[in-house]
């Protein structure tokens, strides 16, 4: 695994895997470093039509800012395509950028990753690849994958296929820390870039890339191993804050306390810090389960049940805190759902973002379904399909029927996309904030109370309400974490 070249050989790179992060990460480097070739490939050849699409509202990943660079860099220097082998074969320079998710069968289920996308992936760079590449490992992976694509590379190199010109390899770990919705801005001003290897040539060449617009005191060099566990490691650490400030905004609930007041006096504590303090739903997005679960997988296997069981309180404190405020919404109902609408006013895991995967959403408005409540679900990026997918259930065409006329309240467990926000609060009964989204800051209360039917409520589960704006049009209000006298308790 010997023979890296210099870093200005780097002329074509190639990303398998047009996703979330694929897709941002190479348009970034793309754009900022004009000289370099860069082939975005993927099997899924909808996505590579949405990402050459000429209407860049149709993008498949909705990033602010993302268009711009895009359309800087697209057909110059970025090229989205199916063609995987060909793009290999002419790369210096792999990334790995394929879906990582939690196995759902087998050894490990429901804990483990499942590498067989990586695994995929490994054996095409080692069919068609030619001369050095360099493979760099994007996607998130358990301590020591590096291992098992290296050992995947080796078994090429050494088949008694390959004559002389056989290709020679070497990895390295390149993990991503870049936020949804705040992508583009994280790929361009990052807090640090990792790379983990053992060969420094490689490392410098990948290095090389970043330097073209990162810092080079921005950029971190480690072991593989340290490069994969300082990522799994990153997001354990932000999510464990949230089930902190989440358990606390609870207890304060109870006591009459408010999180928000707790979360400014502990975050102007230099050692605390104020970021990832913001009591919400529940953690969700496509990462942080899973990698905490990853990494509760890996301390078991290495025989660390205590780190094992430590980890594995932060996902279980963010299920019960999702499940709790379904009830909640219940209790302050009278206890029952059933004849009753509710607008759910953002789907997606967090803002700017159209991505839903493991949103707490899902959890609640699934919990509330089965309490047999209509919901009204808006949100302004996700894509009604999405969401009859994430809750398994078809949309309904209306709640009402027109013999009845149009606030007869008719079907239970069902639910619709609205329009806008207006048409989500048609009588509802309680609206419920679900993603911070901007514009449900902005609501007219009076506007809005006027449609809904009285005693009507607002959940306010991100803390972006006026309250006294709510209270003022005569509704009543909850936010989480607050226990304050002002709230209706
Ligand atoms: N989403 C994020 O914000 C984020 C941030 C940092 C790291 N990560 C990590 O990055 C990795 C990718 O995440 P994502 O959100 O981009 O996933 P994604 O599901 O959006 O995209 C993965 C893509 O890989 C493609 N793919 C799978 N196998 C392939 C193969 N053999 N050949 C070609 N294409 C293939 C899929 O079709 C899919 O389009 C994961 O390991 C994830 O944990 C994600
Ligand atoms: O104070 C906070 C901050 C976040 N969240 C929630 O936490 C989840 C995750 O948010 P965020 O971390 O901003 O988004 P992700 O896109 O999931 O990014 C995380 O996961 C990525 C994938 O690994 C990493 O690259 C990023 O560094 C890491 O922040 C979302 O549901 C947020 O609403 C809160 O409830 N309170």
């Amino acid at each position: 695994m010997s023979g890296s070249k210099s870093p200005a050989t780097i002329k074509n790179i190639c990303c398998i895997g047009a996703g979330y992060v694929g897709g941002p990460t190479m348009a970034v480097i793309a754009d900022r470093c004009p000289s370099i070739q860069v082939k975005v490939v993927d099997i899924n050849q909808s996505r590579i039509n949405a990402w050459n699409s000429s209407d860049l509202t149709k993008l498949p990943v909705y990033e602010p800012g993302l268009d711009l660079v895009i359309n800087r860099a697209r057909h110059r220097n970025l090229h989205f395509s199916i063609e995987v082998e060909k793009a290999i074969s002419e790369a210096d320079m792999v990334f790995i950028s394929v879906n990582t998710p939690t196995k759902t069968k087998g050894l490990g289920a429901g804990k483990a990753s499942d590498l067989k996308w990586v695994e995929a992936c490994a054996r095409q760079v080692a069919n068609f690849a030619k001369g050095h590449t360099i493979v760099v490992e994007k996607s998130t992976l358990p301590v020591r994958t590096a291992e098992v694509i290296k050992t995947i590379l080796e078994a090429a190199q050494s088949s008694l296929d390959r004559d002389l010109n056989s290709p020679t390899f070497e990895v390295l770990s390149n993990p991503e820390f870049l936020a949804e919705g705040s992508a583009i801005h994280d790929l361009e001003e990052p807090d640090r870039v990792l790379i983990g290897g053992e060969n420094s040539q490689a490392i410098n060449s990948l290095a090389w890339i970043y330097q073209h617009w990162v810092p080079e005191e921005k950029i971190l060099r480690t072991n593989v191993w340290s490069s994969e566990l300082a990522k799994l490691t990153a997001n354990a650490f932000l999510a464990q804050r949230i089930s902190s400030i989440n358990s606390i905004g609870a207890l304060c609930e109870a006591t009459g306390a408010d999180v928000r007041e707790v979360a400014r006096a502990i975050g102007t504590d230099s050692r605390i810090g104020s970021k990832f303090l913001d009591a919400g739903p529940g953690f969700g997005g496509s990462c942080f389960k899973k990698d905490i679960l990853n990494l509760v997988y890996l301390s078991r296997y290495f025989g660390l049940p205590e780190v094992a069981d430590f980890w594995e309180g932060v996902v279980d404190l963010n299920t019960w805190h999702q499940h709790r405020i379904s009830r909640l919404v219940v209790k302050k109902l009278f206890g029952t759902l059933s004849g009753k609408r509710v607008a759910m006013l953002g789907f997606a895991f967090k803002a700017n973002t159209n991505d839903t995967r493991e949103s707490s959403a899902i959890n609640i408005a699934k919990d509330l379904l089965d309490e047999g409540a209509q919901l009204s679900i808006h949100d302004p990026k996700v894509d009604p399909k999405q969401i009859a997918v994430d809750l398994d259930l078809p949309e309904s065409k209306s709640f009402v029927s027109k013999e009845f006329g149009s606030n007869e309240k008719l079907g239970e467990g069902i639910w619709c996309f609205a329009k806008d926000i207006a048409d989500a609060c048609s009588f509802a009964d309680a609206v419920l904030i679900l993603t911070e989204w901007h514009q449900y800051s902005q609501i007219d209360w009076v506007e809005i109370s006027k449609k809904m039917r009285n005693p009507a409520w607002v959940f306010d589960a991100r803390s972006i309400v006026d309250s006294e704006k709510v209270f003022d049009a005569g509704l009543q209000f909850w936010r989480v974490g607050d226990g304050s006298e002002r709230i209706s308790n």
